[in-house]
């Protein structure tokens, strides 16, 4: 019905396509490397919801729950000593079963699976190779974190590791003592990956969180981006912003895309943001916006060095942009039900679907991830698929998460994921989530006609007026 678009990402994503399709055949196990308290969870949940979010099938294999789930007998450091016949029997037996699965599940069209275990030894690579790579010809890639700072090991132990099940009934100070023996034990038999003696491995090994890589002989697009996303990360502490730019023009009168001015509940929030974060005194605070008049207009107030990022403008409605979506169902029937049966991969005739969005915004997820303190001012289709690689929700939630308006939202790392905080202004905005086929709210007024749409006041709109939240607002 309408002509094909031309556009970049359009390009961008046959190429995705043609190399996913390659990679689908050649599924890969990417096994962590490290002596216990190196990150090597942090990095392989971290990695997994990454590549979850590009499209890539990816699951997470854990030795210690299997360890878990196989005997009770862990509680203690004696259980990981290289002299105990015993506990080392079940130890292999649970990494063959752990294996096992991995490949079962790779079988079943899982495309990258993490094993996320200490795998220690060159015996117990050259293991996994015989397994993985000879019998199973899968790809293999290792990634090592190598950390030599006792303070980092130490932290790690007191954020995750007193608290994990194997230490329930212990207090810190003994589960502290008790997992630095643990250590020890591994420590007596550890031998780092080699690049001599294990000349056939493909790998990467990450000294001190990223301080120096080392990387040999990765191969294929899908190590290329494992290797570039993993050389990006850090774990300084650090907040991030989010939000929508304030009430526009458009939002009042229900059209979705275009180019429009704040309303004036638009431009108080614009005042009262900027109040809020020059208050805060954030430090080295960057600001990003999209393109977007509206979301120059929001941050302009902000007192930081502000860049702008065409990759965070709106999802692009193509066709329809600049119609209500009464508009849209009247005008384009078929389209509308296609984008409500399958919203994230729905491409506007001529604009953009969730699916694209998410490509278009990776290189801004890779800055962010490289990044301190940052603000970024852009819209409601964007922050759905960045709180989507933060929250790690797939891609049936993503187009359905509620950004509301005159919000902030501040993202905080902790141990193995994102603590979110919602600020909710109390200022006038009206309600552009449109809520899923079936649920509460679907049929709303707004939604169903448009004759009633008033072109200065929005009258059709139900207006919402913003909860006080947990908001500081400066007078
Ligand atoms: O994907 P849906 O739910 O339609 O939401 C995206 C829409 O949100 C809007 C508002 O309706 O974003 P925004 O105001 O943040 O720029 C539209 O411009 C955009 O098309």
């Amino acid at each position: 019905m309408f002509p094909r678009r031309q556009s970049l990402f359009e390009r961008q994503e046959f190429i995705m396509i043609g190399e996913r399709l390659n990679y689908v055949n050649t599924p890969h196990v990417i096994a962590m490397v490290g002596l216990p308290a190196r990150g090597k969870t942090y990095i392989s949940k971290k990695l997994s919801r990454y590549l979850n979010w590009i499209g890539i099938n990816t699951k997470v294999f854990n030795l210690g729950e299997y360890r878990r789930h196989a005997t009770t007998a862990y509680k203690c450091h004696e259980f990981f000593r290289p002299d105990n016949v015993e506990a080392m029997a079940i130890r292999t037996q649970c990494a063959m079963d752990a294996l096992d699965d991995v490949c079962t599940w790779l079988d079943n069209g899982g495309e990258v699976a993490v094993f996320d275990a200490t795998n220690s030894t060159v015996e117990r690579r050259q293991l996994i190779l015989d397994i993985v790579v000879k019998k199973r010809g899968f790809k293999l890639f290792f990634v090592e974190s190598v950390c030599d700072d006792p303070k980092i090991v130490e932290q790690n132990i007191m954020e995750v590791k007193v608290n994990s099940p194997d230490y329930q009934s212990m207090g810190a100070d003994a589960a502290l003592r008790d997992f630095l023996q643990r250590i020890e034990h591994y420590q007596e038999r550890y031998e780092p990956l080699d690049e001599v003696a294990e000349a056939e491995l493909s790998f990467m090994k990450i000294f001190n969180t990223g301080e120096k890589v080392l990387v040999r002989k990765h191969e294929g697009h899908i190590q290329a981006r494992i290797v570039y996303y993993l050389m990006n990360i850090h774990i300084i502490p650090r907040t991030i912003y989010l939000t929508r730019h304030g009430e526009s023009e458009w939002n009042k009168e229900g059209k979705i895309g275009g180019d429009s001015q704040l309303s004036p509940n638009g431009v108080k929030y614009a005042i009262a943001l900027a109040n809020y974060i020059n208050e805060q005194n954030i430090k080295n605070l960057r600001v990003w916006t999209s393109w977007h008049y509206r979301t120059i207009q929001t941050a302009s107030g902000v007192q930081a060095p502000q860049e702008r990022w065409k990759s965070l403008n709106e999802i692009d409605a193509g066709v329809c942009d600049g119609k209500t979506y009464a508009m849209i169902k009247r005008e384009y029937p078929e389209q509308f039900a296609a984008r409500d049966k399958d919203k994230f991969a729905y491409r506007y005739p001529r604009g953009e679907s969730y699916e694209d969005l998410v490509a278009r915004l990776e290189p801004v997820i890779m800055e962010l991830e490289r990044q301190g303190n940052v603000l970024v001012v852009s819209h409601q289709a964007v922050f759905r698929c960045l709180l989507a690689y933060f929250l790690d929700k797939n891609s049936e939630e993503l187009p359905y998460l509620e950004v509301p308006l005159h919000s902030l939202i501040k993202l905080t790392p902790v141990a193995y994921g994102c603590k979110m905080e919602q600020i909710n202004f109390p200022i006038e905005a009206v309600n552009t989530h449109r809520p899923k086929p079936q649920e509460p709210g679907y049929l709303e007024d707004r939604f169903k006609d448009d004759a009633n749409v008033s072109v200065e006041g929005g009258d059709n709109m139900n207006s919402k007026k913003a909860n006080n939240g947990d908001a500081t607002l400066p007078t």
